[in-house]
């Protein structure tokens, strides 16, 4: 039945009301919550993910702004929209009650209520919220739904809907972990292509010779090692998605040669005469900021225009509060399953640390913090103390720089502070711990 697996939490100051609910319901439903205190409305709806809220309208004076049952809908649908919300009434406020229903409510029981109608009204509800959770997270990538409620993850959806199905070359661009894979694999899920190869090349960890082979594939003898015929990416990616992560990272002579194929659409092997036609959809990733793949000393602008039909910009965790409780709630279920633990709640102090934290290393590190979680917590009730932050994420971001070339540290180390800085020169020296002349003299030696 629809309602076994529904979780309800029932809000209203009156205990003897609380009583009788939670007699009628608890045999039928999954879980059901009574709160006396409207104010701790917030704290509810974070520890658990409720499917309905029963919320009482009138409640004896704790707040000052119109009428109380109003002011609490608001705050729930501020803080979770999509939990559907039933008003509790009496009958000579049924007004009121229409009031709710246009301001998020999603339907209203009458006072004294009768059970079978207060059922009906649960089911109902409990049935559309399934099938909308059921759209929502049909977004997947081999099966693995994409979570975000986030209003950048809304926009990333629209856009893998929206560019999926045609065979334009996307770029997503985002710092590790973000889950430009992820998103990747699901252009390649919805679009024609998707019952052919996809296959993925981590391009920027190549050294210059396998870059060739890698790609292009050889032919016996064509060098040392070359024993026999071996086909390249492309070639294994005909007709299906070739996705070339780390892209920011190659030399200009690899984009050279990227560029060439992906020009005349075909590609020779090493030690081959013969050029093999090759249809692929390009989708390229990288965790390189857009400015810098600006710079034309790195990166040449034809081979950035041909693998940037559409871009797909994830931004970071840490800019996507909605998203983070969200995800955690959907990991925690994944390692309950994974490691047969009975359902996680989250103590209110566990998900203020979770939200207070700015997550370096994005969602992969989130996932990673949560899977420890649920393996080491000693109740099921996860605290703030389960929340086991590594430094390597933080040492990883400040300790290795992009690049070690000093001229490009220096440049780099310019360009943040003059940001910072807002272009102004004399406060940019001064930072910098250099005469204004020596700034102007290293902005033109580096072309700034
Ligand atoms: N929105 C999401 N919903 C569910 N899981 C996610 C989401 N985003 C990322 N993940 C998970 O987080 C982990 C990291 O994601 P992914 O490998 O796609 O990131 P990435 O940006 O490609 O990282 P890198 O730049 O290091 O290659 C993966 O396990 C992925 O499944």
């Amino acid at each position: 039945m629809v309602l076994k697996k529904a979780q309800i939490l029932v809000i209203d100051d009156d205990a003897d009301v609380l009583t009788a609910l939670r007699l009628l319901l608890k045999p039928l439903v999954k879980e059901i919550v009574t709160e006396k205190n409207p104010g701790n409305i917030n704290l509810q709806i974070e520890s658990k993910k409720f499917d309905v809220i029963i919320l009482d309208m009138n409640f004896n004076g704790l707040v000052n702004t119109g009428n109380e049952g109003i002011f609490w809908l608001n705050k729930i649908k501020k803080a979770s929209p999509e939990t559907a919300v039933i008003l509790m009434t009496a009958y000579v406020d049924i007004d009121l009650a229409i009031r709710g229903l246009k301001e998020g409510a999603s339907d209203f029981l009458v006072k004294p209520w009768n059970n079978e109608k207060v059922i009906n009204t649960i089911t109902t509800l409990v049935k559309s919220e399934q099938t909308k959770t059921k759209k929502k997270n049909a977004l997947t990538a081999s099966n693995q739904p994409i979570i975000g409620d986030s209003d950048a993850m809304e926009d990333v959806f629209t856009k893998i809907q929206k560019v999926g199905p045609t065979d334009a070359n996307v770029l997503i661009l985002g710092e590790n972990g973000t889950g430009k894979d992820l998103i990747a694999k699901a252009l390649h899920d919805n679009s024609h292509r998707r019952d052919r190869p996809f296959v993925k090349v981590d391009v920027g960890s190549l050294t210059a010779s396998l870059f060739e082979s890698e790609l292009f594939g050889y032919k016996k003898g064509a060098f040392t090692d070359a024993r026999e015929d071996r086909k390249g990416r492309f070639e294994t990616a005909n007709g299906g998605t070739l996705f070339l992560d780390e892209i920011g990272n190659i030399s200009i002579g690899q984009q050279v040669r990227l560029l060439t194929v992906l020009q005349n659409r075909q590609v020779t092997p090493i030690g081959s005469n013969t050029a093999v036609p090759i249809d692929i959809r390009l989708i390229c990733a990288t965790n390189v900021a857009p400015q810098a793949l600006a710079d034309e000393k790195k990166f040449r602008k034809d081979l950035i225009y041909r693998i940037n039909t559409v871009d797909i910009t994830v931004p970071p965790l840490r800019q996507r509060d909605a998203d983070i409780v969200l995800l955690a709630r959907y990991f925690v279920s994944v390692y309950e399953e994974k490691y047969s633990k009975e359902p996680f709640e989250f103590d209110a102090s566990f998900l203020k640390k979770l939200k207070s934290h700015d997550f370096p290393g994005n969602v992969r590190e989130l996932q990673y913090v949560l899977e420890r979680a649920v393996i080491m917590s000693d109740g099921n009730v996860l605290q703030p103390e389960d929340l086991v932050f590594s430094s390597i994420e933080r040492s990883v971001e400040t300790v290795t720089p992009q690049t070690t070339n000093l001229d490009d540290l220096e440049k780099n180390t310019i360009l943040k502070v003059l940001e910072q800085n807002k272009g102004n020169i004399s406060k940019s020296a001064k930072e910098l711990g250099i005469t204004r002349a020596a700034l102007y003299r290293r902005l033109e030696k580096y072309g700034l």
